[in-house]
């Protein structure tokens, strides 16, 4: 089978880690694991959900491509890459617009860009709360450049990601299907 990466994108609360979590349990995809400088939230671990950095050891790594994301720095390294197409030529990687936009232009069709949206921005907010997130951070988020930037489909993604609206989840998990589907057969 080719090797591909479904990048998962959209915004904050969208639900691109929900999506990669069902594609690791019902296709065994293993998930690239992103670096970042942001402090993990109640219940994320070390190298599991990211490898959590300081401003130095960041720089430590052979990055495909960074961003700094509401302040904070965020990268995906060549080598986790390679560990996860080592274990499945089918794996998945969470990226804001600009990380996706930067695989689809690296990777070509290698890169399945994945743009997940909900059909009202307001149920962000509610997701996000019921995740738990820390009140004053994600004000801080929903008020961020990025915040407003990824609430649409970048122009450079027009035409390449497929838009998936996760208002349902079982609307939702039908769709993914089929664009796992797809690559599959491709
Ligand atoms: N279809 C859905 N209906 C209701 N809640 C959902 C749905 N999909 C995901 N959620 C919930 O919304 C919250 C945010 O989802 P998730 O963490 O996957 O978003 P994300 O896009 O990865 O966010 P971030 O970029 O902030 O990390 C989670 O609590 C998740 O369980
Ligand atoms: N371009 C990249 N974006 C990344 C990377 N790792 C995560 N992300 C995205 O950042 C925001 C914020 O993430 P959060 O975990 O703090 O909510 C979100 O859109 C992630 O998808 C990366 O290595 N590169």
């Amino acid at each position: 089978m080719k090797r591909k990466v479904f990048v998962l994108t959209g915004n904050t609360g969208t639900g691109k880690t929900t999506v990669a979590n069902y594609l690791q349990d019902f296709y065994e995809m293993p998930r690239v694991i992103t670096h970042t400088t942001r402090l993990p939230r109640d219940g994320e671990m070390d190298q599991i959900d990211y490898y959590f950095e300081n401003a130095d050891s960041f720089k430590n790594n052979h990055y495909l491509e960074t961003v700094l994301y509401d302040g904070q720095q965020y990268g995906s390294s060549w080598e986790g890459l390679e560990r996860a197409w080592e274990k499945n030529p089918l794996i998945t990687i969470v990226l804001d617009t600009a990380g996706a936009i930067t695989y689809a232009e690296e990777l070509a069709d290698k890169a399945v860009v994945i743009y997940l949206t909900v059909s009202r921005p307001n149920e962000l907010l509610n997701r996000l709360e019921r995740r738990g997130d820390n009140v004053t951070m994600m004000k801080q988020r929903l008020a961020s450049n990025e915040f407003e930037r990824d609430n649409v489909l970048p122009k450079a993604l027009v035409g390449k990601a497929v838009v998936v609206t996760n208002d349902d989840w079982e609307e939702t998990r039908t769709a993914i299907n089929q664009v796992v589907q797809a690559a599959i057969e491709e």
